[in-house]
């Protein structure tokens, strides 16, 4: 899209070809999908939630503990659970745990409700200079989490790539980050289909 055009454009143009869908932020731990998801919400004028929060919320424990609890799979039934609700009671922006879109059930009621989908992409430096600060994610307590972050970005790369819209996380403000993805909203307008279907109920 265009330079030229205004952020006040930009922002107009992507509330209008989102339309009632939800904006779901994929990508993995660090890439900054729960801060651009924020800000995303903030601009497009729509709620926001995080769904590694409302797990939190819901289950009243930390993600840490729900893994330590329950294991890993638990933990994927439940979010694919919470997430289909938010889905179900948008629309909203929605940004995912980094795990969320890799789940095979998750990913499909993603798709079936027809949200439209981001990936927050990022190169292993940016994600570990994020990561690295906090202790709070479990698939990271092992031995050698760079190399543990290195080989889930080689198994979940390709699964994410199947988002609607990608874009390049890096060492740049939010905003600058926040603006591509409004672009890039803009620029995938709800299909003719759907907004008739829309309009017909
Ligand atoms: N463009 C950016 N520039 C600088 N810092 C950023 C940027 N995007 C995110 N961050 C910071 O990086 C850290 C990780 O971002 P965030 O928590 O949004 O990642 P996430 O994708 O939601 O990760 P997780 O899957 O673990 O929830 C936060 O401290 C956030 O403020
Ligand atoms: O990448 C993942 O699988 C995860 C990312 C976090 O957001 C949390 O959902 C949890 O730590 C699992
Ligand atoms: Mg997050």
């Amino acid at each position: 899209m265009s330079e030229v055009i205004h952020d006040d454009d930009v922002v107009t143009l992507a509330r209008r070809a989102l339309g009632k869908r939800d904006l779901v932020f994929v990508g993995l731990m660090g890439a900054g999908k729960s801060a651009i998801g924020k800000i995303a919400a903030q601009a497009l004028d729509i709620p926001f939630v995080d769904s590694d929060h409302e797990i939190e919320r819901v289950s009243r424990m930390t993600i840490n503990e729900l893994f330590a609890a329950y294991g890993e799979p638990e933990f994927r039934a439940l979010e694919t659970r919470v997430i289909e609700r938010l889905l179900k009671t948008g629309p909203r922006v929605i940004s995912t745990g980094g795990g969320a879109f890799i789940n095979d059930n998750t990913r499909r009621v993603i798709r079936d409700m027809g949200a439209l989908t981001v990936w927050i992409n990022a190169d292993l430096e940016t994600l570990w200079a994020r990561v690295s600060k906090r202790d709070n994610r479990p698939l990271l307590k092992t031995a050698n989490p760079r190399e543990t972050l290195a080989n889930l970005m080689a198994a979940r790369y390709p699964i994410y790539a199947e988002a609607d819209i990608e874009v390049m996380s890096r060492d740049a403000k939010k905003e600058v980050i926040l603006r591509e993805v409004l672009e890039a909203v803009a620029a995938h307008a709800v299909p003719a289909s759907i907004q008739e279907a829309d309009h017909a109920g």
